[in-house]
């Protein structure tokens, strides 16, 4: 019977990556994506970018909207100090899976909490269900639609804090029309943005990253 992506994806990262290594992980999801088979990683570029923001803001909350396969939840956990905490939300059983493989295959599961559901269900639950006050930084990946309606729910369910990082993929392609307007034209965010490129494509794309002011 025929695999899936995320199913050959992560052999990829069993065969090649070393059990225990984020960053072998990472290096060989890059791998497989640019010698095999493309898949909407944030990818290397991208995720050096990523790697800077998260070093930058030193998180002890961290919200992933999208886990896909994992590979942006390996990279941001692998950054993060000891006590924090990575929450990452993914409505698909058949990634979640995966994902969850391959963030056991990098060693980091104590740090990564990975809820299985839809962003609109779980962000009101995130200070009854989890004990979470704010977040430090929200990473926006999943449906590019949601970027919008997600944001204004975490406003209004207060986890934001004054100096809140968001960061959103994809701003450009796909694009987020709706969700740039609205944080680049908000006086609640100062916001960046960050050109880069599709990931394993030189088609141009970008992370905006809004600071909530409160
Ligand atoms: C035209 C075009 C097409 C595709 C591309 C390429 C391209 C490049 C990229 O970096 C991309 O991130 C994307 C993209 O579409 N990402 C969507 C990612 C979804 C993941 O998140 C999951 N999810 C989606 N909504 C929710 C939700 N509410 N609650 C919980 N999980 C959710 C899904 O289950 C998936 O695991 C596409 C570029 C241009
Ligand atoms: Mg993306």
């Amino acid at each position: 019977t025929q695999t899936t992506r995320p199913q050959r994806m992560l052999a990829a990262v069993q065969k090649n990556a070393t059990r225990g290594d984020p960053r072998s992980v990472v290096k060989a999801i890059d791998q497989f994506c640019r010698q095999k088979e493309w898949a909407m990683n944030v990818g290397d570029e991208k995720g050096c970018i990523l790697d800077s923001v998260v070093t930058e803001v030193n998180p002890a909350t961290v919200l992933e909207l999208g886990t896909y396969c994992g590979y942006s939840t390996v990279r941001i956990a692998s950054l993060l100090p000891s006590n924090a905490k990575l929450i990452t939300l993914e409505f698909n059983p058949d990634y979640a899976a995966i994902a969850r493989q391959v963030i056991a295959w990098a060693g980091l599961e104590d740090k990564v909490q990975l809820v299985e559901g839809a962003s609109g269900d779980w962000i009101p639950k995130m200070k009854e269900k989890f004990g979470i006050e704010t977040f430090d930084l929200v990473f926006l990946d999943h449906w590019k639609d949601r970027y919008l309606p997600d944001t204004k729910l975490m406003e209004e369910c207060g986890l934001l804090r004054k100096g809140s990082i968001l960061l959103a993929d994809n701003v450009i392609c796909p694009g987020t029309p709706d969700y740039l307007e609205y944080i680049r034209n908000s006086p609640r965010y100062k916001s960046q943005y960050f050109k880069s490129h599709l990931e394993y494509t030189k088609v141009e794309d970008g992370l905006e990253k809004s600071v909530f002011l409160g």
